[in-house]
């Protein structure tokens, strides 16, 4: 898997961070250093994607990056004994899709269960879901778009459906945010990236990736309907959310 050195060397201006060529080369890397207990969350999200799969439905996979967790899903469902089963992973970066296909062409060949779209989630139809996953992506989306997102989402799951959420949150006092983030700085640091790394990605991060606290992540789910929501994992300033349609 190719490390992610993105950010080590110094830039004399940090460009705002977009997921080109060379981010989706050395994403999985990325992630695994990046993200919390990443491959922990994305198999959750697996295993809770087979408790509520729907026969012949569609798992929608929104901002599915190198399908990573795509992959993890229709495995989950396969071993819960569907027959078949379809998912559809949806990213508008074509390196992420390329990367994406790649991966599924190695593990299925000609047979694979997932479908990669190189498409905007906001325009990507959702037809026959009964479980959309968006893990890490909604945090990406500008905050004017996020309610409509979440609506079509909603109106577009069948009853029972879920859908699955991953974000960075603040927290809902500042100096709890500080103290939280200062604890990702440390996971970052214990995973090898350095100060420089650090700091210069934080820079390309702002106004790019733009954090909810938990507390308006939840009522911007409550508020389009959802009958539960409910958060099954969380680890300081990340969360990941369940929200159930009735
Ligand atoms: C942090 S990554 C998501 C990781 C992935 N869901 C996983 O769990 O491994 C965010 C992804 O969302 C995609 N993205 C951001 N905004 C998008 C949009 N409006 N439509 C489609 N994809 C989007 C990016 O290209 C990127 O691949
Ligand atoms: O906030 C950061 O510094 C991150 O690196 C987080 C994060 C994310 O949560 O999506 C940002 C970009 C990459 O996609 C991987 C990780």
């Amino acid at each position: 898997m190719p490390r992610d050195r993105i950010f080590d060397t110094p830039m004399p201006g940090v460009a705002p961070f977009v997921f080109n060529s060379e981010v989706a080369r050395v994403f999985d890397d990325m992630a695994d250093r990046s993200i919390p207990w990443y491959r922990q969350v994305e198999q959750m999200s697996a295993s809770l994607s087979a408790e509520f799969y729907q026969a012949g439905s569609i798992l929608y996979d929104l901002g599915c990056s190198t399908a990573t967790g795509t992959i993890l899903a229709a495995e989950a469902l396969k071993a819960k004994g569907f027959d078949s089963v379809s998912l559809v992973g949806v990213d508008n970066s074509p390196a992420m899709c390329q990367r994406a296909r790649e991966k599924l062409e190695e593990m299925y060949g000609e047979d694979s269960p997932v479908v990669i779209r190189n498409e905007s989630i906001e325009d990507t139809s959702l037809d026959k879901a009964s479980v959309i996953l968006m893990n890490y992506t909604l945090q990406f989306v500008s905050p004017l778009k996020r309610e409509a997102l979440v609506r079509k989402i909603y109106e577009s799951l069948e009853h029972n459906g879920i859908l699955i959420v991953s974000d960075k949150t603040t927290q809902s006092h500042t100096d709890m945010s500080r103290i939280f983030i200062d604890k990702y700085y440390d996971f970052k640091r214990a995973n090898g990236y350095s100060e420089l790394e650090i700091s210069q990605k934080r820079e390309a991060l702002e106004n790019v990736l733009i954090p909810y606290s938990v507390q308006e992540e939840e009522a911007l789910f409550f508020d389009t309907g959802f009958a539960s929501v409910d958060r099954f994992f969380c680890w300081y300033n990340f969360s990941s959310f369940i929200c159930l349609k009735r």
